[in-house]
């Protein structure tokens, strides 16, 4: 339980964020439809017989709305991602169902508590928070929502001189039993979101991780890199990927069975990752290959890698009690960003490249060029 609560209020990782970001758009495009919509609504009214007042009120409310949703529509399309537009957002949605419960409310009070379709916005906000995948904005809306509608409903019944005054012919009766299952279901729609969106943080991470080694692997990488570009070019500073493969690994696999390969691989990655820095980041993409990324230009970046291949080698592994210590080797090839390639694949291809004649010269060595 512990677990899950730090996880919900923690910032999401990278991953996470990037897939919140999308669904932010997703939910910007929604909102931007269902304004559009808010615009017809004067127009049935006014076919409807509703007075001219009214109307025009109802009018530049929408239009309100609408110019407020382009914007974050706009915001969220952005290829800088806002860390602060979920959080906003969700605010004004919350807040945009309280403004029209108010409005309601000046115009029949028992309209404000007894709406059920303006009620929705909040359960409507609630839920797509699961989109932004942020546990912290579903919280956000959670409270938002109940501490808003809380309030709206000690003003309603303050207000209201004579129990008389909370009965309407077309909304029912106000009733405090109500309003506590209104207040009781928001929570309710707050907690099942938070659960949804803890499972999708889980199956995130699960999927962009090795089963084996624990490692980000090739999935995480992918979604990883483009940010990782970003950064680099923001502050133009270099990024050198290093495809790193183990020698001879097949041979380990023959000598001591796929089990102590296994577990000679794991020791590996616990030795690397003890060494790997921040500005570093380790990823298992294959069998026995690796990704090193490195926030480093290529030359230093090579001195790097070689100094890990140089720990690596004279390093004992004992995969168990009963077999001998055994020693492993790797061979890596080492590409720049920007200058060998803009993008990840074309990176790990000139990098496969020089890995090769890292190969070709007797392994156990890092190239950084092709000659
Ligand atoms: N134990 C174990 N072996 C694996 C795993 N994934 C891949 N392998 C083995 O790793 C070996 C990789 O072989 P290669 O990279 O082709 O060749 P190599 O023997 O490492 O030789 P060079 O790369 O040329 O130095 C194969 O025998 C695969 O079966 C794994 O998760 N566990």
């Amino acid at each position: 339980m512990k677990a899950i609560v730090s996880s919900l209020l923690s910032r999401p990782d990278e991953i996470m964020l990037e897939i919140g970001a999308s669904g932010e758009l997703a939910v910007a495009r929604l909102r931007a439809v269902i304004a559009g919509i808010l615009l017809l609504l004067p127009l049935t009214n006014m076919l409807g017989g509703g007075s001219i007042d009214e109307n025009l009120i109802g009018l530049a409310g929408a239009v309100i709305v609408n110019v407020i949703s382009q914007v974050w529509l706009a915001l969220a399309r952005r290829r800088r991602h806002f860390r602060w537009l979920p959080f906003v957002t969700t605010v004004f949605d919350v807040s945009l169902t309280t403004l029209v419960l108010v409005l309601l409310a000046s115009y029949h009070l028992p309209a404000a508590l007894n709406s059920l379709i303006v009620w929705c916005g909040y359960l409507l906000a609630i839920l797509l928070t699961a989109l932004r995948s942020d546990g912290r904005v579903t919280l956000l809306a959670g409270a938002m929502a109940l501490a808003q509608y809380g309030l709206l409903i000690l003003a309603v019944f303050s207000i209201a001189q004579s129990p008389e005054e909370l009965i309407s012919t077309d909304y029912g009766t106000v009733t405090s039993a109500s309003q506590w299952q209104r207040l009781i279901l928001l929570a309710i729609a707050t907690l099942i979101t938070t659960m949804v969106v803890y499972r999708m943080q889980q199956l995130v991470q699960m999927s962009g991780t090795d089963g084996l080694t624990g490692l980000p692997n090739r999935t995480w990488l992918i979604h990883r890199m483009p940010r990782l570009f970003e950064a680099a070019d923001i502050d133009s500073s270099s990024l050198t990927v290093a495809l790193i493969n183990l020698d001879h690994f097949r041979r380990l696999n023959d000598e001591m069975g796929h089990g102590g390969a296994d577990r000679a691989l794991q020791d590996l990655v616990g030795l690397l990752n003890g060494l790997v820095d921040s500005g570093e980041w380790l990823a298992r993409v294959r069998g026995d290959e690796f990704v090193l990324i490195l926030r480093k230009p290529i030359g230093t970046a090579w001195e790097r890698v070689d100094a890990l291949r140089r720990i690596v080698a004279d390093h004992s592994f004992e995969p168990d009690r009963s077999s001998e210590p055994i020693r492993m080797y790797f061979s890596a090839g080492l590409a720049c960003y920007p200058n060998d390639g803009r993008s990840l694949s074309a990176l790990l291809r000139r990098a496969d490249r020089r890995l090769q004649v890292a190969k070709r010269s007797g392994r156990n060595r890092v190239v950084l060029r092709e000659e």
